[in-house]
Protein backbone atom coordinates (compact mmCIF):
# COMPACT_ATOMS: atom_id res chain seq x y z
CA UNK A 1 0.00 0.00 0.00
CA UNK A 2 1.05 3.75 -0.49
CA UNK A 3 0.20 6.19 1.59
CA UNK A 4 0.19 9.59 2.27
CA UNK A 5 -0.98 10.97 6.15
CA UNK A 6 -1.54 14.49 5.97
CA UNK A 7 0.64 15.40 3.41
CA UNK A 8 1.47 19.61 3.08
CA UNK A 9 3.53 21.18 0.91
CA UNK A 10 4.10 24.76 1.10
CA UNK A 11 6.49 26.80 -1.33
CA UNK A 12 8.15 30.14 -0.58
CA UNK A 13 6.87 32.80 -3.22
CA UNK A 14 7.16 36.74 -3.34
CA UNK A 15 9.98 38.77 -3.51
CA UNK A 16 12.85 37.14 -1.96
CA UNK A 17 10.61 34.33 -0.61
CA UNK A 18 9.20 35.92 2.15
CA UNK A 19 5.91 34.83 1.60
CA UNK A 20 4.49 30.88 1.53
CA UNK A 21 2.08 29.67 -0.62
CA UNK A 22 0.24 26.30 0.54
CA UNK A 23 0.02 24.03 -2.77
CA UNK A 24 -1.06 21.20 -1.28
CA UNK A 25 -2.93 21.10 2.11
CA UNK A 26 -2.89 18.04 4.53
CA UNK A 27 -3.62 15.56 2.31
CA UNK A 28 -4.49 12.24 3.09
CA UNK A 29 -4.93 9.05 0.72
CA UNK A 30 -4.21 5.33 0.40
CA UNK A 31 -3.25 3.73 -3.09
CA UNK A 32 -3.41 -0.43 -3.00
CA UNK A 33 -1.97 -2.39 -5.98
CA UNK A 34 -4.39 -2.99 -8.78
CA UNK A 35 -6.47 0.18 -8.23
CA UNK A 36 -6.75 3.58 -10.27
CA UNK A 37 -7.33 6.76 -8.04
CA UNK A 38 -7.88 9.54 -9.91
CA UNK A 39 -6.31 12.94 -8.39
CA UNK A 40 -8.52 15.62 -9.69
CA UNK A 41 -8.76 19.23 -9.83
CA UNK A 42 -8.69 22.79 -11.95
CA UNK A 43 -4.83 24.28 -12.94
CA UNK A 44 -2.94 25.28 -9.98
CA UNK A 45 -5.13 23.14 -7.40
CA UNK A 46 -1.68 21.49 -6.27
CA UNK A 47 -2.22 17.94 -8.32
CA UNK A 48 1.16 18.18 -9.69
CA UNK A 49 2.78 19.01 -6.35
CA UNK A 50 1.08 16.32 -4.48
CA UNK A 51 2.43 13.70 -7.63
CA UNK A 52 6.19 15.08 -6.79
CA UNK A 53 5.92 14.64 -3.97
CA UNK A 54 5.16 11.18 -4.17
CA UNK A 55 8.09 10.22 -6.05
CA UNK A 56 9.75 11.95 -4.29
CA UNK A 57 10.81 15.06 -6.34
CA UNK A 58 9.65 17.19 -4.03
CA UNK A 59 10.01 17.10 0.24
CA UNK A 60 6.65 17.44 1.85
CA UNK A 61 6.55 20.24 4.18
CA UNK A 62 5.05 18.12 6.80
CA UNK A 63 2.82 14.45 6.93
CA UNK A 64 4.44 11.32 5.40
CA UNK A 65 4.55 8.88 2.87
CA UNK A 66 4.72 5.33 3.10
CA UNK A 67 5.35 2.05 0.96
CA UNK A 68 3.79 -0.62 2.79
CA UNK A 69 4.21 0.83 6.06
CA UNK A 70 7.80 2.19 5.81
CA UNK A 71 8.61 5.74 5.45
CA UNK A 72 9.16 6.53 1.53
CA UNK A 73 12.55 7.89 0.82
CA UNK A 74 13.77 8.59 -3.07
CA UNK A 75 16.50 6.26 -3.90
CA UNK A 76 16.42 3.37 -5.84
CA UNK A 77 14.88 1.24 -3.68
CA UNK A 78 11.96 2.81 -3.81
CA UNK A 79 12.33 3.75 -7.45
CA UNK A 80 12.10 0.04 -7.84
CA UNK A 81 8.54 -0.07 -7.01
CA UNK A 82 7.40 3.53 -7.42
CA UNK A 83 7.86 5.59 -11.26
CA UNK A 84 6.16 8.72 -12.67
CA UNK A 85 5.20 9.65 -16.46
CA UNK A 86 4.46 12.88 -17.25
CA UNK A 87 2.84 15.21 -19.25
CA UNK A 88 4.97 15.89 -21.93
CA UNK A 89 6.63 12.73 -22.93
CA UNK A 90 9.50 14.42 -25.49
CA UNK A 91 10.99 16.32 -22.37
CA UNK A 92 11.78 13.04 -20.03
CA UNK A 93 13.82 12.00 -23.29
CA UNK A 94 17.57 13.28 -23.87
CA UNK A 95 16.87 14.21 -27.50
CA UNK A 96 20.21 12.13 -28.80
CA UNK A 97 19.68 9.19 -26.61
CA UNK A 98 18.29 6.72 -29.12
CA UNK A 99 15.92 4.19 -27.40
CA UNK A 100 17.77 1.11 -26.39
CA UNK A 101 20.16 3.62 -24.79
CA UNK A 102 17.07 4.98 -22.53
CA UNK A 103 16.68 0.95 -21.96
CA UNK A 104 19.90 0.10 -21.38
CA UNK A 105 20.64 3.05 -18.28
CA UNK A 106 18.14 0.97 -16.32
CA UNK A 107 20.27 -2.22 -16.44
CA UNK A 108 23.54 -0.18 -15.92
CA UNK A 109 21.27 1.51 -12.80
CA UNK A 110 19.53 -1.45 -11.27
CA UNK A 111 20.53 -4.70 -12.64
CA UNK A 112 23.90 -4.90 -13.46
CA UNK A 113 24.46 -8.25 -12.65
CA UNK A 114 21.70 -9.51 -15.29
CA UNK A 115 23.00 -11.48 -18.46
CA UNK A 116 22.58 -9.23 -21.50
CA UNK A 117 20.76 -12.15 -22.80
CA UNK A 118 17.80 -12.16 -20.26
CA UNK A 119 18.02 -8.26 -20.29
CA UNK A 120 17.03 -8.29 -24.05
CA UNK A 121 14.25 -10.93 -23.42
CA UNK A 122 13.33 -8.30 -20.21
CA UNK A 123 13.00 -5.61 -23.02
CA UNK A 124 11.42 -7.71 -25.51
CA UNK A 125 8.49 -8.50 -22.97
CA UNK A 126 8.12 -5.03 -21.18
CA UNK A 127 7.67 -3.58 -24.75
CA UNK A 128 5.20 -5.95 -25.76
CA UNK A 129 3.33 -5.45 -22.89
CA UNK A 130 2.72 -1.71 -23.76
CA UNK A 131 2.10 -2.58 -27.41
CA UNK A 132 4.78 -1.32 -28.94
CA UNK A 133 6.61 -3.27 -31.39
CA UNK A 134 10.87 -3.66 -30.12
CA UNK A 135 12.18 -3.93 -33.69
CA UNK A 136 10.17 -0.19 -34.54
CA UNK A 137 11.09 1.14 -31.73
CA UNK A 138 14.97 1.00 -30.20
CA UNK A 139 17.11 2.25 -32.91
CA UNK A 140 14.85 5.35 -32.94
CA UNK A 141 15.62 8.96 -31.63
CA UNK A 142 12.66 10.26 -29.44
CA UNK A 143 12.03 12.30 -32.36
CA UNK A 144 11.41 9.77 -34.72
CA UNK A 145 8.78 8.33 -32.13
CA UNK A 146 5.28 9.67 -31.74
CA UNK A 147 3.98 11.35 -28.67
CA UNK A 148 2.26 7.70 -27.92
CA UNK A 149 5.29 5.69 -28.68
CA UNK A 150 6.85 7.80 -26.63
CA UNK A 151 4.37 7.34 -23.30
CA UNK A 152 4.43 3.99 -24.02
CA UNK A 153 8.26 3.62 -23.85
CA UNK A 154 8.28 5.42 -20.42
CA UNK A 155 5.92 2.78 -19.51
CA UNK A 156 7.50 0.28 -20.57
CA UNK A 157 10.42 1.50 -19.13
CA UNK A 158 8.98 2.08 -15.81
CA UNK A 159 7.94 -2.14 -16.08
CA UNK A 160 11.60 -3.05 -16.45
CA UNK A 161 11.60 -2.39 -12.83
CA UNK A 162 9.72 -4.04 -10.25
CA UNK A 163 7.34 -1.64 -10.61
CA UNK A 164 4.05 -1.58 -8.10
CA UNK A 165 2.90 2.23 -8.55
CA UNK A 166 2.24 4.62 -11.19
CA UNK A 167 2.17 7.84 -10.45
CA UNK A 168 0.80 9.05 -14.44
CA UNK A 169 0.24 13.08 -14.53
CA UNK A 170 -1.53 14.44 -17.23
CA UNK A 171 -0.22 11.78 -19.45
CA UNK A 172 -2.95 11.75 -21.80
CA UNK A 173 -3.52 15.35 -22.44
CA UNK A 174 -0.77 15.56 -25.43
CA UNK A 175 -2.01 12.60 -27.45
CA UNK A 176 -4.98 12.52 -30.07
CA UNK A 177 -8.24 11.06 -28.91
CA UNK A 178 -7.73 7.78 -30.48
CA UNK A 179 -4.17 7.13 -28.69
CA UNK A 180 -5.30 8.44 -25.68
CA UNK A 181 -8.25 5.76 -25.32
CA UNK A 182 -5.20 3.78 -26.19
CA UNK A 183 -2.66 4.48 -23.40
CA UNK A 184 -6.04 4.56 -21.21
CA UNK A 185 -6.72 1.31 -22.19
CA UNK A 186 -3.13 -0.06 -21.45
CA UNK A 187 -2.96 1.49 -17.88
CA UNK A 188 -6.49 -0.15 -18.08
CA UNK A 189 -4.36 -3.61 -18.42
CA UNK A 190 -1.42 -3.14 -16.11
CA UNK A 191 -4.26 -2.10 -13.46
CA UNK A 192 -5.58 -5.73 -13.98
CA UNK A 193 -2.30 -7.15 -13.69
CA UNK A 194 -1.89 -5.52 -10.23
CA UNK A 195 -0.26 -1.85 -10.65
CA UNK A 196 -1.63 0.83 -8.68
CA UNK A 197 -1.93 4.26 -10.05
CA UNK A 198 -2.39 7.72 -9.04
CA UNK A 199 -3.87 8.94 -12.28
CA UNK A 200 -3.31 12.77 -12.15
CA UNK A 201 -6.11 14.29 -14.39
CA UNK A 202 -8.11 18.09 -14.79
CA UNK A 203 -10.15 15.82 -17.22
CA UNK A 204 -13.47 14.67 -15.14
CA UNK A 205 -14.15 12.11 -18.19
CA UNK A 206 -11.16 10.54 -18.07
CA UNK A 207 -11.09 10.05 -13.89
CA UNK A 208 -14.57 8.65 -14.82
CA UNK A 209 -13.37 6.40 -17.37
CA UNK A 210 -10.35 4.80 -15.47
CA UNK A 211 -10.47 4.89 -11.44
CA UNK A 212 -12.56 3.29 -9.02
CA UNK A 213 -11.57 6.08 -6.64
CA UNK A 214 -11.71 9.79 -7.16
CA UNK A 215 -10.40 12.10 -5.15
CA UNK A 216 -11.19 16.24 -6.10
CA UNK A 217 -8.55 18.55 -4.82
CA UNK A 218 -9.13 22.65 -4.42
CA UNK A 219 -6.80 24.82 -3.61
CA UNK A 220 -4.42 21.78 -2.24
CA UNK A 221 -7.39 20.53 -0.43
CA UNK A 222 -9.35 16.98 -0.37
CA UNK A 223 -12.97 18.58 -0.53
CA UNK A 224 -14.34 15.15 -2.29
CA UNK A 225 -13.27 11.83 -2.01
CA UNK A 226 -14.98 8.08 -2.81
CA UNK A 227 -15.66 5.97 -5.24
CA UNK A 228 -15.93 7.46 -8.54
CA UNK A 229 -19.32 6.51 -9.19
CA UNK A 230 -20.62 8.19 -6.02
CA UNK A 231 -18.49 11.11 -6.70
CA UNK A 232 -19.20 11.45 -10.06
CA UNK A 233 -23.09 10.03 -9.72
CA UNK A 234 -23.89 11.63 -6.38
CA UNK A 235 -21.42 15.02 -6.17
CA UNK A 236 -22.19 16.37 -3.11
CA UNK A 237 -19.21 19.17 -2.33
CA UNK A 238 -20.26 22.58 -4.59
CA UNK A 239 -16.56 23.02 -6.17
CA UNK A 240 -17.20 19.22 -7.39
CA UNK A 241 -20.56 19.93 -8.56
CA UNK A 242 -19.27 23.05 -10.17
CA UNK A 243 -16.65 21.00 -12.06
CA UNK A 244 -19.12 18.60 -13.27
CA UNK A 245 -22.01 21.20 -14.60
CA UNK A 246 -18.92 22.59 -16.41
CA UNK A 247 -17.76 19.72 -18.69
CA UNK A 248 -19.38 20.50 -22.12
CA UNK A 249 -21.85 17.54 -23.65
CA UNK A 250 -21.15 16.63 -27.16
CA UNK A 251 -25.47 16.55 -27.01
CA UNK A 252 -26.05 19.80 -25.49
CA UNK A 253 -25.45 23.43 -26.90
CA UNK A 254 -24.30 25.79 -24.41
CA UNK A 255 -27.56 28.03 -23.92
CA UNK A 256 -25.21 31.07 -22.49
CA UNK A 257 -26.12 30.29 -18.80
CA UNK A 258 -23.75 30.25 -16.68
CA UNK A 259 -22.70 26.35 -15.73
CA UNK A 260 -21.30 27.18 -12.74
CA UNK A 261 -22.14 27.70 -9.25
CA UNK A 262 -21.99 30.63 -7.87
CA UNK A 263 -17.99 31.41 -6.57
CA UNK A 264 -18.42 32.19 -3.54
CA UNK A 265 -20.37 28.72 -2.93
CA UNK A 266 -17.29 26.91 -4.07
CA UNK A 267 -14.76 26.97 -0.79
CA UNK A 268 -12.46 25.45 1.35
CA UNK A 269 -11.52 25.83 4.65
CA UNK A 270 -10.90 24.85 8.13
CA UNK A 271 -13.63 22.16 7.90
CA UNK A 272 -12.97 18.28 7.95
CA UNK A 273 -13.84 15.93 5.52
CA UNK A 274 -17.14 13.68 6.63
CA UNK A 275 -18.45 10.65 5.28
CA UNK A 276 -21.60 11.30 4.11
CA UNK A 277 -21.78 7.43 2.78
CA UNK A 278 -20.05 4.46 3.39
CA UNK A 279 -16.72 5.71 1.63
CA UNK A 280 -17.41 8.96 0.47
CA UNK A 281 -16.46 11.95 2.45
CA UNK A 282 -17.04 15.65 1.70
CA UNK A 283 -15.21 18.61 3.27
CA UNK A 284 -18.22 20.21 5.79
CA UNK A 285 -17.43 23.51 7.68
CA UNK A 286 -16.20 27.16 6.96
CA UNK A 287 -16.61 28.46 3.51
CA UNK A 288 -13.75 30.33 3.83
CA UNK A 289 -11.40 30.01 1.03
CA UNK A 290 -7.72 29.29 2.47
CA UNK A 291 -5.25 29.09 -0.07
CA UNK A 292 -2.82 30.70 1.99
CA UNK A 293 -0.31 32.95 1.31
CA UNK A 294 1.27 34.32 4.23
N1 LIG B 1 8.05 25.79 -7.57
C1 LIG B 1 7.01 26.53 -7.20
N2 LIG B 1 7.18 27.66 -6.47
C2 LIG B 1 6.13 28.41 -6.06
N3 LIG B 1 4.84 28.10 -6.31
C3 LIG B 1 4.60 26.98 -7.03
C4 LIG B 1 5.66 26.15 -7.50
N4 LIG B 1 5.11 25.10 -8.18
C5 LIG B 1 3.77 25.28 -8.13
N5 LIG B 1 3.47 26.40 -7.44
C6 LIG B 1 2.12 26.92 -7.13
O1 LIG B 1 1.47 25.89 -6.37
C7 LIG B 1 0.10 25.81 -6.75
C8 LIG B 1 -0.20 24.38 -7.21
O2 LIG B 1 0.52 24.16 -8.41
P1 LIG B 1 0.49 22.73 -9.14
O3 LIG B 1 1.37 22.82 -10.34
O4 LIG B 1 0.77 21.67 -8.17
O5 LIG B 1 -1.05 22.65 -9.58
P2 LIG B 1 -1.74 21.71 -10.65
O6 LIG B 1 -3.07 21.36 -10.11
O7 LIG B 1 -0.84 20.58 -11.01
O8 LIG B 1 -1.88 22.67 -11.89
P3 LIG B 1 -1.73 22.35 -13.47
O9 LIG B 1 -2.84 21.40 -13.80
O10 LIG B 1 -1.87 23.69 -14.11
O11 LIG B 1 -0.35 21.75 -13.67
C9 LIG B 1 -0.12 26.86 -7.82
O12 LIG B 1 -0.64 28.03 -7.19
C10 LIG B 1 1.27 27.10 -8.37
O13 LIG B 1 1.39 28.42 -8.87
Amino acid sequence: MLSLEGVTKTYRVGAFGAATLTAVDDVSLDLAPGEVVSLIGESGSGKTTLGKTVLGLLAPTRGRITLDGAPARPGKAYYRHVQGVFQDPFSCYNPVFKADRVVKMIKDEYFPGVAASEWEGRIEKSLKDVGLDPGQVLGRYPHQLSGGQLQRLLIARALLLDLRYLVADEITSMLDASTRIDVLNLLADLKSRGLGVLFVTHDLSLGNYISERAVVLYRGQVVESGPTAAVFGNPLHPYTIKLLSSVPRLTARWDGGDPAVPAEEVSAGPSTLLEEEPGHFVRRGDTTPTRSVS
